[in-house]
């Protein structure tokens, strides 16, 4: 195990796949390493046997000889029936194990930045990338089984040392020598396969491209499958070339060490037959065991598994250590844990003190000196041209990432210091780009609070209020018609039915007790009679809760006791819709233009009027 450095300090990965599994394997190992040797002796029987003078009890021996000969040789092909599920199993257990390690640490830390550096996604590409097999179970199966061939070839050279030791001397020599040599032309894959963290993730970028459904439409709308099929093809080059450099650089030097063993080999036959009278079976025995001690030590697929597989495992141990020293040094900035459990009272008073922020790895300062008010219960419209940081504001307010400098209290604590765990139990976000899970629309909305996923009663019961209606009525098996792409029995929603389920994903959080209720974009895909409905429903739900909507679409947010318009980063306008009219600035010009937008329309209706549509539903229904 010692040539698999990854797994040093992991040895308690080696103990979870089971140490009685290991141990079964190994011996199981061992014992199939050893029918060649055994296969040995019995053609050796079989000739002292044929050797014997003729006589009454010739054939009898004979037919024995060959009877033990035959077992053998059934056992040996049992045995490979046997070991390779074991194998199998354990190599499974051992890569379910890692992958649960690697997904608790990436998860651990409380905020992302960590896991979005350009050296954690090729790691994370790489540990993703496992479909040819080339994984630590594999590699660990693989150095078991070659510890059990080496034990194997140590057994062949003893039956040697017994009727001639210079010769087993030159063998064993010769086998040290070409293993020494065949490590070095491995070590030229190795390196080869040690380089391919970025081009991993372009290569693996561009494969999932061509099977992504929302690719394919522009992929054939826009003419691009050649261009993209170049793109695939010279992110392969770029990930596979080097590696196929190191194979033919490996195959090169590889005839050395066969060259070094032929002749090695040669010279131990030539030895042995040299030392034994030829006839009968006295030599036998020495140049089976010869030639079983060379084949046991070609190089079979052990070597490459486990050189294969070292990417992966220092992809997993960069990725156990950055989780861990950001976990770590998130627990050295924080202030004293202050504990923010389920809502009592009010929803806690949250302030932004002077934020600074940029995102790892790059050198743009997204926000500066942010200071935001957002009082218990408040409703806080976030609008702004795009870029300006809004969505940032709610990543931050999630405790995704935290401040550069400056920093958000709850209740007067700093947030860093606010358990992380309690105070997601308090809010709930619906991202820009939430995520459509695969999965029925139960499950879809449910996950807004998964800790109260069984309660169906009031999924049933008020969801439906929430413009879901029409949806579930067509929908063939209802709340339990599962989504996602279509085709594959998943039932696929338009743009505007995923944002309602959305939006009862955060209703079904309000109503497991989050009250503070973030929603970025929520109603881009809604039309105004549709958001009117959605906002005023979700509004009543989250009666006392504190509310923070981000929306190009004003008349959304109309209505806010809040608006704050950023702009590069800074808040540069803040007041009540009619403060910020009075203002007469870039609030008021956004305003009138989206107004003359609208009444340029001739065909609105009353619903489409932005003093009628949006936010107003939803205060109206808080009143
Ligand atoms: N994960 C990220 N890594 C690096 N930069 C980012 C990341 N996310 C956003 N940015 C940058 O931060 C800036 C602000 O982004 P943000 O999403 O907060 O803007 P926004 O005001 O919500 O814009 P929009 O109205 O277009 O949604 C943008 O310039 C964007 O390029």
């Amino acid at each position: 195990m010692r040539s698999i450095p990854a797994l040093r300090g992991h040895s308690d990965l080696l103990a979870a796949s089971g140490p009685s599994r290991l141990s079964a394997l190994a011996g199981l190992q061992l014992v199939q390493a050893m029918f060649p040797v055994a296969l040995v002796s019995a053609f050796s029987g079989v000739f002292e046997a044929v050797d014997r003078k003729a006589g009454p009890g010739r054939s009898g021996a004979v037919l024995s000889a060959l009877l033990v000969l035959g077992v053998l040789l059934a056992l040996q092909r049992l045995m490979e029936l046997v070991v390779d599920p074991v194998q199998s199993r354990i190599a499974r257990g051992i890569d379910v194990r890692l992958r649960d390690r690697v997904v608790r640490a990436l998860y651990r830390p409380t905020t992302i930045e960590h896991s979005e550096t350009s050296a954690m996604r090729g790691n994370l590409a790489v540990l993703g990338d496992d479909r040819r097999g080339h994984t630590p179970g594999n590699a660990i199966a693989a150095a078991v089984g070659l510890a059990a061939k080496i034990l194997a070839c140590c057994w062949c050279l003893a039956i040697v040392a017994e009727r001639s030791p210079w010769a087993a001397l030159i063998a064993a020599l010769t086998l040290i020598v070409r293993r020494r040599l065949q490590q070095r032309s491995f070590g030229y894959i190795y390196a080869s396969w040690s380089l391919i963290g970025a081009p991993a993730r372009w290569y693996e970028y561009w494969r999932q491209f061509h099977i992504d459904p929302a690719a394919a439409k522009e992929i054939r709308v826009f003419g691009l499958a050649d261009w993209s099929l170049g793109r695939f093809l010279s992110s392969a080059a770029a990930r596979f070339e080097p590696v196929s450099r190191g194979r033919r650089r490996a195959s090169r030097t590889s005839r050395l060490p066969f060259a070094v063993s032929a002749a090695g080999m040669f010279g131990a036959l030539a030895l042995v037959v040299g030392d034994h009278d030829l006839a009968g079976a006295g030599p036998v025995p020495a140049l089976a065991a010869i030639l079983t001690a060379w084949r046991l030590s070609e190089p079979a697929g052990e070597n490459l598994a486990i050189e294969h597989a070292r990417p992966v495992y220092r992809a997993a141990t960069e990725v156990l250590a950055v989780s861990a020293k950001r976990a770590a040094a998130e627990l050295e900035d924080a202030a004293p844990v202050v504990g923010i459990d389920a809502p009592a009272g009010p929803p806690p008073h949250i302030r932004f003190e002077q934020v600074d922020f940029h995102y790892p790895g790059t050198e743009i300062t997204v926000l500066r000196g942010v200071d935001l008010d957002i009082r218990p219960g408040a409703t806080i419209g976030v609008v702004g041209p795009n870029g300006a940081g809004k969505s940032t504001v709610t990543k931050l307010l999630a405790r995704l990432y935290e401040p550069g400098a400056g920093r958000i209290t709850v209740d007067g604590a700093d947030l860093r210091g606010v358990d992380a765990a309690g105070w997601r139990g308090r809010i709930a976000v619906m991202p820009q780009n939430f995520v459509h899970y695969d999965l029925p629309l139960r499950s879809n909305v449910v996950l807004g609070a998964p800790e109260r996923r069984h309660e169906t009663a009031f999924v049933d019961a008020v969801l439906p209020r929430l413009g879901l209606e029409d949806l579930l009525a067509k929908l063939p098996d209802g709340w339990d018609t599962r989504l996602g792409a279509g085709g594959d029995g998943g039932v696929q929603l338009s743009g505007g039915e995923w944002q309602r389920v959305g939006l009862a994903r955060a209703a079904f959080a309000v109503h497991a007790g989050r009250d503070i209720v973030v929603l970025d974009e929520p109603t881009a895909h809604l039309d105004a009679e549709a958001e009117a409905l959605v906002l005023g429903q979700l509004g009543a739900l989250a009666e006392s809760a504190t509310v923070i909507i981000v929306s190009h679409r004003l008349a959304t947010i109309r209505r806010a006791d809040r608006i704050v318009l950023l702009r590069a980063g800074r808040v540069a306008e803040s007041g009540t819709h009619d403060e910020l009219i009075a203002l007469d600035g870039d609030y008021a010009r956004m305003y009138a233009a989206q107004a003359e937008h609208y009444r340029a329309d001739e065909d609105l209706d009353d619903a489409d009027d932005p003093e009628d549509a949006g936010l107003e539903d939803v205060l109206e229904a808080r009143r």
